[in-house]
């Protein structure tokens, strides 16, 4: 702990040395020029548990030097060393596991079990990233002209700053930070104003792996101070690259700074993620995946399912059975055993559910079951919730849900349901359920998205290529070379033969 904690904590840690609420910078937990903090509220009780600085533009400076300082140092570690350091990261993290689940738990609400599965998840990035360090090459060859020679070496290019979201935390630090350490490259974090601590506790990880002072800093703040402090470290020279992952609105405003300053950008932003499930689909299967991918985190994930697509066929076969199973849902603490479902992480995410529900209802849509918040223990909790008669003219046919909230809408013939599932801006993922091979693959190429699930709800793995396209944004989070590159410029050299000596 590095300041006065005024709170009870909720929750008791195994290595205590995990809890920071101090930002991280060149190896030392600092406060912030103002003095000024934020409180961390758990949001299945709506209490404060911690408090966290408020850092501004006028922190930046000191912690982009930091950074910078060690680039100087760390672009020359080799690329064995730099794994070596990423495999004792990714080691260092399963080991605290269970410490890092409880903090997650009590930052973004998630039930336990989730928290294990983002950190296996994430894990698969640190580990990945660990061998794209030793993967990064140039090429030489002979161009046109024989008398040349040319050649392409990989160099990092500098202080990368991050900006994340608070639905997974721990996946958006690994994934980034994996990529950025990998390529030689140091990282600058700005958390979530939700979710500070869990991504403080992977710094602290990070420097007891061997990382040098300022390879992966950290700088919090609220809500209010977010945009200052964001756009002081886009528009600071010495950061040469900036990852942001997050809402559409939002990653709009970090790519207009960025270019103003020409900058290097990935825009990992939101989903309005189409399933589609054909008459002839395996429906246990349908059912298993799309359920687990709807309504993990509540349904606050950028790649959960939107709109989901049945044909007519099966549409009241499978609608009932999905009603049967979100009834059984247990919904409360992410630290309760018997919970399945935890609650939203910000009010604004309850506030939000209830507008898109009460616009579908007043438009016409059937709301089956759920469609209330939950007052339970203070949290922020929202029921499971069925709808049906969804129509283009609804907000929630057209934006991200966030919440626990499905929408099931019919269809007759393959040709309207690729029309529906691409009549939106957005294009991160799709899914779709079928036996049919030709049809599979005509989906796979005509769905307007970054990555597509065929009879899975799973699209995302480290080896593969995470981003969307269209209003989702561009850049790649993970795969081979794609994600490393990123965080990369490629130098030519040529070479001419003639009068060599
Ligand atoms: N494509 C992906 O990989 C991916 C992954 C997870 C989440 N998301 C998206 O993230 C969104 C949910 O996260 P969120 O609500 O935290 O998004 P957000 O856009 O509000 O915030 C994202 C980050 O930007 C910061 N931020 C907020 N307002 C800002 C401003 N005016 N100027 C500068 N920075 C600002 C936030 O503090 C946070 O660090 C959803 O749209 C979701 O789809 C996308």
């Amino acid at each position: 702990m590095g300041s006065t904690q005024k709170y009870e904590l909720p929750f008791k840690l195994n290595n205590s040395d995990l809890l920071h609420n101090l930002s991280f910078v060149h190896g030392e937990w600092k406060k912030s020029k103002s003095g000024k903090t934020f409180e961390v509220v758990d949001p299945g009780t709506d209490k404060a548990w911690i408090e966290c600085p408020i850092n501004d533009a006028s922190d930046v400076d000191e912690a982009v030097k930091s950074s910078h300082q060690c680039f100087e140092k760390y672009r020359n570690i080799s690329p064995r060393a730099r794994a070596q350091m990423l495999f004792k990261w990714d080691s260092l993290i399963r080991e605290n596991k269970e410490d890092i689940a409880t903090i997650l738990v009590y930052e973004t609400g998630k039930p336990r079990s989730e928290a294990y599965g983002e950190i296996d998840y994430s894990t698969g990035f640190t580990w990945w990233f660990a061998g794209e360090a030793e993967r990064i090459q140039g090429t030489v060859f002979t161009p046109a002209l024989p008398d040349r020679r040319v050649f392409t070496i990989k160099q990092p290019l500098g202080v990368a700053a991050a900006l994340v979201p608070w639905n997974f935390p721990i996946a958006m630090i690994l994934r980034k930070a994996g990529a950025a350490l990998a390529a030689g490259c140091v990282m600058i974090v700005k958390p979530s104003p939700e979710t500070p601590i869990t991504v403080l506790a992977l710094a602290y990880l990070a420097d007891m792996a061997g990382f040098p002072k300022g390879a992966l800093n950290v700088l919090t703040t609220d809500l209010g101070k977010t945009p200052e402090l964001s756009e002081a470290l886009c528009r600071h020279p010495l950061v040469k690259k900036v990852s942001f992952t997050g809402s559409t609105r939002v990653g709009k405003l970090i790519a207009k700074i960025c270019s103003e300053n020409l900058k290097k950008v990935t825009l990992e932003l939101g989903g309005n993620c189409p399933v589609l499930i054909f008459d002839d689909a395996n429906i246990d299967q349908a059912m298993g995946q799309i359920f687990a991918l709807k309504y993990r985190h509540a349904g606050q994930a950028c790649i959960t399912a939107n709109r989901i697509y049945v044909q007519s066929g099966i549409f009241d076969e499978f609608l009932e059975r999905w009603n049967a199973e979100s009834k059984k849902i247990v919904v409360g603490h992410g630290s309760d055993e018997k919970t399945t479902m935890g609650p939203v992480t910000t009010p604004r995410g309850i506030e939000k559910a209830l507008a898109l529900v009460n616009d579908a209802k007043s438009k016409g849509a059937t709301v089956h079951i759920g469609g209330n918040k939950i007052s339970k223990g203070g949290g922020y909790f929202f029921e499971p919730t069925v709808i049906t008669g969804v129509t283009p003219d609804m907000d929630i046919a057209n934006e991200e849900i966030f919440a626990p909230v499905c929408t099931f809408i019919k269809f007759e013939t393959e040709d309207e349901a690729v029309e529906k599932a691409n009549d939106t801006s957005m294009g991160l993922a799709s899914y779709c359920f079928t036996k049919n091979v030709d049809r599979m693959w005509r989906l796979f190429e005509n769905l307007e998205a970054g990555m597509v699930g065929l009879n899975t709800g799973n699209s995302s793995a480290a080896e593969s290529p995470f981003g969307g396209i269209k209003q989702s944004g561009y850049g790649k989070e993970s795969g081979l070379g794609v994600a490393t590159e990123e965080y990369l410029i490629t130098k030519t050299g040529t070479f001419t033969l003639e009068g060599q000596t």
